[in-house]
């Protein structure tokens, strides 16, 4: 079985946690919220996440405030769980989100 698809337990969650600060989990999904300086910079994150989610096949759920975003992920192909995946994904999010002013 391919190992980015494996769930992770309690201990790899916490260690990797740590590499994401800002991250947690929360009802069995990894979430983190930002904020914006307006509505347009976190409307504009949304299509980037959303171009970084069709190049990896793996998607968060977003949700779109005034100036806010909820992002929130796990893996739905083997039962909502958390993976590799979801952690590679809060990866690439951390990495634009100071282009869109997020914090
Ligand atoms: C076929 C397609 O790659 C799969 O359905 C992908 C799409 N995006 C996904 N996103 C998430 N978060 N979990 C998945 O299991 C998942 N599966």
């Amino acid at each position: 079985m391919n190992a980015q698809l494996e769930p992770l337990s309690f201990k790899e969650i916490e260690d990797r946690l740590a590499e994401l600060p800002g991250w947690s989990v929360e009802g069995g999904m990894l979430c983190r919220g930002y904020a914006f300086h307006g509505h347009f910079p976190a409307a504009v994150m949304v299509i980037h996440i959303a171009q970084i989610q069709e190049e990896l096949g793996h998607h968060a759920d977003l949700t779109l405030g005034y100036n806010r975003l909820a992002v929130s992920v796990n893996t739905h192909s083997i039962g909502g769980r958390i993976t590799h995946l979801d952690f590679g994904l809060a990866h690439r999010i951390e990495a634009i989100a100071p282009v869109h002013g997020a914090r």
